[in-house]
């Protein structure tokens, strides 16, 4: 049984070594008690076993504090110690060993060279004594005596390691004996210490060891970054030094620098200050006399400005009273020339009212066509806004248009301009429609180029209606008259394409069938034509729609919604004197043409194309007519197109006629539009002759002719076959009514030579005309209507 003690475990963690890698004394006493006393069990546990195997041999160790535990340490030094001189001994036994081999090897190799040699000397004593040989020897003897040489060290070695050797070997023995006395007790007493056996210290030694080295290594690597930052350390010191002494060198240089500068500058000032206090002096005695003088100067300028001041006052007063006094004179002027201007004014409009009177009193007497010119706002068709007609402020029936810089003047009897109303131009109409009620025949016809304006007119909107049913609620409101009574019966047809069609029959059938006649007795009449017999307004109305939904209309490029027909609306009115018992016999045709196109400027065609040649043509055979009765010719082709033999009756001199022209303001138009007034123009000039009232009253039959339609009254214009002629006063004195009247029977159109028709006495299409077999009324299912057969 192995009664050696077993190695003590000492927690490496708690060894603290110094920089020398000796175990710190001081540091110790950091060693906790508890691992004192851990290593203190255990170490008695290794002795107590021991003492079991031989309880003499083992002495008996305490180990109760620090200063044990210190002694252990120092034995197990001393152990490690000894150790490696024990090691060292081997070593230097074993070097003496291979130093003693390689003496003998050389030994050997030195006997065999001078063999060698002093064979070769013989052979080259024996030999020929060459000269050649000479060289070598002289190289073998330098070997020789450096071997020699080396021999020589290699034996001062050879005692110097003799000598270690036997030192060496004193040690062996004196450690063999040391080591033997060790294990004999199974712990060496080293120095006075007890020392636990080499063997059980030599893995504690390891450890301790290869802690040393670990340690070691780590505190190579500190001192070595440790070098490293005091080389860094140092080497930025060095650099502050330099930079240290370079900024001192700076700031030397500089502070010379200034320093030299402010010599400089003291030496400058010292020299200027004589200059400046010379200079000083001298501004001082030129400021005194230039302020003086400034002084002087502002005082004159301060005189002058107060003059002139004065002056300019003097003269913005005088200007004042002069300007006022001008003033007032021009405004004196200016009132004289504007009072001047009044009455020339009011002069020229009473001139102006006077040729008006005249000329109506002409036109009446003449039987001229009335022409009135009525001129459309611009609409979206038109695509520009600038208009080319101008009209005269203070005489309402010129109108100038210009076309191509060239400005032409037209009078008419009435020109509207483009923001005339509706009601304005009724009211200009309603003499007329007047003149119906008092038993006229009158026809107003809208002629103009297509999309100028003529529907608007005539038919106006639902909101802003035109003329037609401005003239039936005119008629309306006449109607009721105490005295007079008046039945009213309209008709409403239209010309299209040259065929006549009604448009209050429902049946579109029988459209194409109707023709106009002439009666026997002369007058004109359309067979099949529904009258329908009105009494308010409603029944107008309901009239109008029915014609507007029956009326051939389409979209052209210069129109949304053009009447591509001739519009006729036809109204009877018979009127009766409830007291005298005598009637009258009116008529009204409301004649909406169709307009005149220009079939390239609407690029229609088709149908539209066959409408617009039907249209041109009707309207060409109008403009012959008009033509030809200007120039009075002897004949005037009527029959030509239906619209001119519907028209006959109203332009063969009985008829009081209005033509309304209608243009467009825009340049684009501006040729149809000067056509239109240039055939306005024509028209006015046409004379008819003066119209006839028709009227009866049983006895005698009296024509009256009118004497301009504003003094017309029921009953107030006519003397019953007593009056032959008279003189009546109306509208100021200047103004004289004339009165004619005719023998009964005497028929009006027989005083006009140039008609074509009708060749018997008699008058046209009025109900009092009817003879026998002239179509009586009859009675329409749906309507108090009339159809002449
Ligand atoms: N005085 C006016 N004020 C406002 N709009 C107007 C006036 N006159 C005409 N117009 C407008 O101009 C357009 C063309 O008018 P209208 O249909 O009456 O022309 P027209 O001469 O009857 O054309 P067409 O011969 O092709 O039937 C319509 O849209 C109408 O409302």
């Amino acid at each position: 049984m192995d009664l050696s003690p077993r190695p003590i475990s000492i927690n490496n963690s708690n060894l603290k070594l110094n920089q020398d890698h000796e175990v710190d004394e001081n540091l110790t006493d950091g060693v906790s008690t508890k691992v004192i006393r851990s290593n203190k069990r255990a170490f008695e546990k290794v002795l107590d076993e021991s003492r079991v195997s031989s309880p003499k041999k083992v002495p008996r160790i305490e180990i109760d504090d620090v200063s044990d535990l210190k002694k252990y340490r120092d034995i197990c030094e001393n152990i490690k110690r000894k150790k490696k001189e024990h090691q060292q001994k081997n070593e230097l036994r074993h070097a003496t060993f291979k130093s003693e081999r390689r003496f003998q090897r050389l030994l050997k190799a030195k006997e065999d060279l001078i063999g060698c040699l002093e064979q070769r000397i013989s052979e080259l004593e024996d030999g020929s004594k060459d000269s050649d040989v000479s060289t070598p020897i002289t190289k073998l003897l330098e070997t020789i005596k450096k071997l020699e040489a080396e021999n020589e060290e290699l034996k001062v070695k050879m005692i110097d390691t003799e000598f270690k050797l036997k030192r060496y070997m004193k040690d062996c023995e004196r450690f063999e004996s040391l080591y033997s006395n060790r294990t004999s007790l199974g712990l060496t007493v080293f120095d006075g210490n007890v020392v636990p056996s080499v063997q059980g210290t030599t893995t504690d030694i390891a450890k301790l060891k290869s802690i040393f080295t670990l340690t070691e290594t780590k505190l190579k690597q500190l001192q070595k970054e440790k070098e490293e930052l005091h080389f860094k350390v140092s080497e930025s010191e060095s650099n502050r030094m330099i930079e240290e002494k370079r900024f001192i060198e700076d700031k030397n240089c500089l502070k010379n620098e200034f320093l030299d500068e402010q010599i400089k500058y003291t030496e400058h000032l010292a020299q200027c200050k004589p200059l400046i206090v010379v200079e000083k002096k001298v501004v001082s005695q030129v400021d005194e006399v230039t302020v003086k003088t400034v002084q002087d100067t502002l005082n004159n300028l301060t005189n002058d400005y107060h003059c002139v001041k004065n002056l300019i006052t003097q003269i913005s007063s005088t200007i004042k009273t002069e300007t006022e006094e001008t003033t007032r004179k021009i405004q004196k002027a200016i009132s004289g020339v504007d009072t001047r201007n009044k009455e020339l004014v009011h002069r020229y409009t009473n001139e102006v009212q006077l040729r008006k009177l005249y000329h109506n009193q002409l036109v009446e007497l003449r039987g001229n066509i009335r022409v009135y010119c009525r001129v459309r706002p611009p609409i979206k068709e038109d695509e520009e806004v600038d208009s080319v007609v101008s009209f005269d402020t203070y005489d309402d029936g010129i109108i100038n248009i210009t076309s191509k810089s060239k400005t032409q003047q037209f009078h008419f009897d009435k020109v509207f301009p483009m923001d005339a109303s509706q009601s304005q131009v009724f009211d200009e109409v309603r003499s007329l429609v007047r003149s119906a009620i008092d038993g006229f025949h009158v026809c107003i016809f809208a002629y103009g180029q297509t999309g100028s304006g003529k529907t608007y007119t005539m038919e106006g909107t639902v909101s802003d209606p035109g003329v037609n049913q401005r003239a039936l609620s005119y008629l309306f409101e006449e109607a009721q008259n105490t005295v007079w009574q008046y039945e009213i019966e309209a008709s409403m047809l239209e010309i299209y394409n040259e065929t006549i069609r009604d448009l209050l029959d429902a049946d579109c059938e029988d459209k194409n069938k109707l023709e106009i006649k002439m009666k026997p007795e002369g007058g004109l009449y359309v067979p099949g034509l529904i009258a329908t017999s009105v009494k308010s307004l409603d029944e107008v109305n309901e009239i109008f729609e029915t014609g507007r939904r029956n009326r051939a209309t389409a979209k052209t490029m210069m129109n949304e919604r053009s009447s591509r027909s001739h519009c006729l609306l036809l109204l009877s009115i018979v009127g009766v004197n409830t007291i005298t018992g005598n009637k009258t016999f009116g008529r009204l045709n409301l004649v909406d043409l169709a307009g005149s196109e220009r079939t390239s400027k609407t690029q229609v065609e088709g149908t539209r194309l066959q409408e617009a040649k039907h249209i041109n043509k009707s309207l060409s055979c109008l403009g012959d007519v008009i033509n030809a009765l200007k120039n009075k010719h002897s004949h005037v082709p009527y029959r030509n197109s239906k619209l001119t033999y519907f028209l006959q009756e109203s332009l063969d001199g009985d008829s009081k006629t209005l033509m309304i022209l209608q243009i467009s303001p825009v340049e684009k138009n501006v040729s149809e539009s000067i056509f239109t007034l240039n055939f306005g123009q024509r028209g006015m000039s046409a004379e008819l002759g003066a119209a006839t009232k028709k009227m009866e009253d049983g006895k005698e039959h009296f024509v009256y002719e009118s004497e301009g339609s504003s003094v017309h009254g029921p009953g107030a214009h006519f003397r019953e076959g007593k009056i032959k002629s008279a003189i009546r006063c109306n509208e100021g004195p200047q103004v004289k009514k004339l009165l004619r009247w005719e023998v009964k029977g005497t028929p009006s159109s027989a005083r006009r030579p140039n008609c074509e028709t009708p060749k018997s006495p008699g008058t046209s299409l009025t109900p009092s005309n009817r003879t026998p077999n002239f179509p009586k009324t009859v009675s329409v299912p749906s309507k108090l209507s009339v159809r002449y057969k």
